[in-house]
């Protein structure tokens, strides 16, 4: 069951913040919802977003200025939590912003304390999606999914495994080969083990190189992102990519760095490039 958190009228379209017991993580989960107006019985297409390090679903429902053209466009956008929260929920041991709390990873733990809630795979390709499509008037043929760095991340390998729900993928700074940087080798080894292999799955680049594709995918990169050569490394999708035949449209945006106001320049061009394969 849904419980509405609040609902605000904007851009010609309802915003809600919605909370529900998830079956998945086993905690109260909270999610946004944007649907624009629309005629009575119709069903709309959806973009999933997918948050990164430190955010909750008010991120980008507050900074991401996506409204005006998801009504404009008629595209419902969805944007989860990242992570389990609550009591009894572990965190990183040290309290670091990289792991834990805010920063799930998008992969279903199977390391203790972890492995109880950290379920964020199940949810974000599973549980949510059934939850909001009986809730919410989605067109679930027509469904896109984009994302911010370890959103980005999540974006991108949760497109790769499901190319027949998701017509394009898109991400904003994204994390594209975790196995290979510092923020991805913590987290997959935290939660999935030093196993590296169990990691691949859950590793864009790895992904491409073992057969996983997607049907268009689109990157915008801030060459002022303070984050680029250490943990994001954009190069190595390209390199996939190319090697795979994807047709990725990788831009490198100068100036920008890795914040909202980078994303929010560029969120409503993103939405016009998935809504043109939702039609
Ligand atoms: N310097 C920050 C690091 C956290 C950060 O930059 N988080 C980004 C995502 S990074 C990759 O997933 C973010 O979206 N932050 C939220 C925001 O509203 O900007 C720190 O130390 O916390």
């Amino acid at each position: 069951m849904i419980e509405t958190v609040s609902t605000a009228r904007a851009h010609g379209g309802t915003q809600g913040v919605y909370r529900h017991r998830s079956a998945a993580t086993g905690t109260d989960m909270t999610f946004s919802v944007f649907v624009p107006d629309h005629a009575p019985g119709a069903r709309l297409p959806v973009v999933w977003y997918l948050s990164g390090l430190t955010c909750t679903h008010a991120n980008v429902t507050e900074k991401g200025e996506y409204r005006r053209a998801c009504a404009e466009l008629g595209l419902i956008f969805v944007a989860p939590d990242t992570s389990p929260r609550g009591e009894g929920v572990p965190d990183d041991p040290a309290g670091a912003y990289d792991f834990g709390l805010g920063a799930g990873f998008y992969v279903d733990a199977t390391q203790p304390p972890f492995d109880r809630h950290y379920r964020l795979w199940s949810y974000v390709t599973d549980e949510l999606p059934a939850l909001v499509a009986e809730a919410f008037p989605i067109d679930t043929t027509r469904q896109s999914i984009t994302g911010h760095s370890m959103g980005g991340h999540g974006a991108l390998t949760v497109g790769l495994r499901f190319p027949e729900r998701f017509r394009a993928v898109s991400a904003f700074a994204p994390i594209v080969a975790p196995s290979q940087v510092p923020w991805g080798q913590k987290a997959l080894g935290g939660y999935l083990g030093e196993d590296c292999a169990a990691w691949r799955r859950h590793d864009a680049v790895a992904l491409i190189e073992d057969g996983a594709r997607v049907k268009a995918l689109l990157v915008d990169q801030g060459d002022a992102d303070s984050f680029l050569a250490e943990q994001l490394r954009p190069e190595l999708l390209a390199d996939a990519c190319e090697k795979a035949g994807i047709p990725l449209t990788l831009r490198m945006q100068p100036g920008y760095d890795h914040s909202y106001y980078f994303i929010s320049t560029f969120l409503a061009d993103h939405l016009a490039w998935h809504a043109e394969r939702l039609r």
